[in-house]
């Protein structure tokens, strides 16, 4: 099955920009003894130049698989299976760990959630700064050095001549985590992918990276792909939003529609979570009631039927895996019962 979803969903939109990141049928698995975690299904989709994405759903709906999966990263015994990451119109999947890795911190930045996880604690933040640019970038150790002092300023971090030859660990949660940022940044990516950056921060320190995110995005352009839990940060961050369950993409809407006509009763299950919209960005998402499926599992219809209002008593969703539909809102909604109207039984 092929979801090609964004010429789908806006094609007008689509044709405007060509796209830079095309994921086609993706699937990422990890193999255990005796089962297959299938944690990324049959994903498809487009980001065009500029383009902020949020990744949302669930603790483990394969956020951070697909995150991984994009840029070469998937621990073992994870793998792509199948399928296609493009940048750029290049093919990404199969290829060599020299190869991506001169394309991660080239054109894909990447960003964490454990800043510490991304820093090597027994140099300074200079030596691994000056590394990661020379590593793609013909410059002196100088030069480096100069334009790691500049990129650390960009990312607040005050008296960088000075602090450049500090280690990790003199750095608090929230300034590691702007190194972090400023290392993403310094080969001046195309895409940035952020998976849960600020999980890990207090809440102001949440919201100054965010803001420091959102500043880096509108000054230098690049798409961004950002995966959190957090629908506050996709109201604040994002202009479109792919919501995972179960490893599938289950609607692929605008911030905007989102928020004002949620399409798949997953989603409005998320957004019903939420205390407030607009003042949570603190706030992970509360559970739903019932739990996820086991991803070791073959699906039998829809995966979020046992925990529908709308499906859980329709044998339909029990016995039929449904396709995505484009609705006329310009979402797709992965759901027999999209176009049903709210409150009416299907
Ligand atoms: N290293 C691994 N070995 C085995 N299974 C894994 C591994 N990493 C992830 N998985 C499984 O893959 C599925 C998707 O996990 P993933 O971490 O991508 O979810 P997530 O949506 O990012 O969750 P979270 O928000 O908690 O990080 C889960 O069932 C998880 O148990």
């Amino acid at each position: 099955m092929s979801v090609n979803t964004e010429a789908q969903v806006h094609p007008v939109r689509a044709q405007q920009l060509e796209s830079i990141l095309e994921i086609g049928n993706l699937c990422t698995n990890f193999d255990l003894p005796g089962s297959t975690v299938r944690a990324v299904r049959d994903v498809s989709f487009q980001l065009r130049p500029g383009q902020r994405l949020a990744v949302v759903g669930e603790s483990g709906s394969g956020k951070s698989a697909l995150a991984m999966s994009l840029v070469g990263l998937v621990p073992p015994p994870g793998r792509v299976a199948s399928g296609s990451v493009k940048l750029r119109g290049r093919e990404l999947v199969g290829l060599g760990d020299r190869e991506i890795s001169k394309i991660r911190g080239n054109d894909i930045g990447l960003v964490f959630q454990d800043p510490m996880a991304g820093l090597d604690p027994l140099k300074t933040i200079g030596s691994q700064f000056v590394d990661a640019i020379r590593v793609h970038q013909d410059v002196s150790v100088r030069e480096a050095k100069e334009l790691a002092c500049q990129l650390l300023s960009e990312v607040g971090v005050e008296d960088p001549r000075r602090r450049i030859n500090d280690y990790p660990h003199q750095y608090s949660g929230g300034m590691r985590q702007r190194v972090l940022i400023a290392m993403a940044i310094a080969n001046d990516p195309v895409v940035l992918v952020a998976d849960e950056p600020t999980t890990a921060l207090d809440v102001t320190t949440q919201r100054q990276v965010l803001e420091l995110l959102e500043k880096i995005c509108d000054e230098r352009g690049n798409a961004l792909v950002m995966i959190t839990h957090n629908l506050g940060i996709v109201r604040q961050l994002c202009d479109s939003v792919n919501v995972m369950y179960a490893g599938r993409i289950v609607e692929q809407t605008s911030t905007d529609a989102l928020f004002a006509e949620p399409a798949h009763p997953y989603t409005r299950a998320l957004l019903n979570c939420m205390i407030d919209p607009r003042t949570t960005l603190r706030g992970r998402l509360p559970a739903i009631p019932g739990s996820p499926p086991d991803l070791s599992l073959d699906e039998v219809g829809c995966a979020f039927a046992e925990r529908c209002l709308l499906g859980s008593s329709q044998s339909l969703c029990h016995e039929q895996r449904p396709e995505p539909v484009l609705l006329a809102s310009g979402a797709i909604s992965r759901c027999h019962f999209a176009q049903t109207p709210e409150g009416a039984t299907p």
